[in-house]
């Protein structure tokens, strides 16, 4: 059968019928509403601790591109918020719309962001990510809203990584880049128990979806063009 996107034939509505786990308890995006959410006093502060010579390449899988990481060792990981023990940092990836009036997963008050930012991490209690992303308590992954407004000089280095990934399957190498750059100033959060996005629709995630945006310009959201996605 045709893969999955986001068009009438293939997308989020008929994902269903390849992966059933698409009418479970725990699917991803939800809308956020904070005046819904409930303050957690036990939550701690997130705690990201990357190292910038662990990430290797990036790649167009044709429905974003993603930017790998070495994981194995504990160079790179997330600890704190609402996860016990250490996860470490596998990929991160966006996911952009096709204007700019859509394009993140996650919405805050009903409103759409042009893109969001997804970094994926995988809980080292198991032997490895595959194993992890079947786990209920396998993966956190962080989300960043992407905002229009002053050009994001961190993103450059990524954008200007497109012209040589500009079809699905085309990867090239990507070295000493620090996601952290990619962070807003502050990591307060909202958190809830998820899963994955996309197929496998997995539900395996430990959302932090991060409260303060950060800004890319309107030429810098665009670059993405550049790339052949199947875009929302
Ligand atoms: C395009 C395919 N996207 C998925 C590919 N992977 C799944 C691998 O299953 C074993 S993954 O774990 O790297 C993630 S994380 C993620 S999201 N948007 O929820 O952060 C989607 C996917
Ligand atoms: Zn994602």
């Amino acid at each position: 059968s045709h893969g999955w996107g986001y068009g009438a034939n293939n997308g989020p509505e008929k994902w269903g019928e390849d992966f059933p786990v698409a009418n479970g308890p725990r699917q991803s995006p939800i809308n956020i509403v904070p005046k819904e959410a409930q303050y957690d006093s036990t939550l701690k502060s997130l705690k990201l601790k990357y190292d910038p010579s662990n990430a290797k390449g990036i790649l167009n899988n044709g429905h974003s591109f993603q930017v790998d990481y070495e994981d194995d060792a504990n160079s790179s990981i997330l600890t704190g918020g609402p996860i016990s023990g250490t996860y470490r940092l596998k990929q991160f990836h966006f996911h952009w719309g096709a204007s700019n009036d859509r394009g993140s997963e996650h919405t805050v008050n009903g409103i759409k962001f042009p893109c969001e930012l997804h970094l994926v991490h995988w809980n080292t209690k198991y032997p490895s990510f595959g194993e992890a992303a079947s786990q209920p308590d396998g993966l956190a992954v962080v989300g960043v809203f992407l905002k229009i407004g002053a050009a994001n000089p961190r993103l450059q280095k990524v954008l200007d990584a497109f012209d040589s990934i500009k079809t699905k399957g085309k990867q090239t190498v990507f070295a000493n880049f620090d996601p952290k750059t990619l962070l807003p100033g502050s990591l307060d959060f909202w958190t809830y128990d998820g899963s994955l996005t996309t197929p496998p629709l997995l539900e395996s995630v430990s959302w932090i979806v991060l409260k303060e945006p950060i800004s890319v310009s309107p030429v810098q959201v665009r670059t993405h063009s550049l790339l052949t996605l199947d875009l929302k």
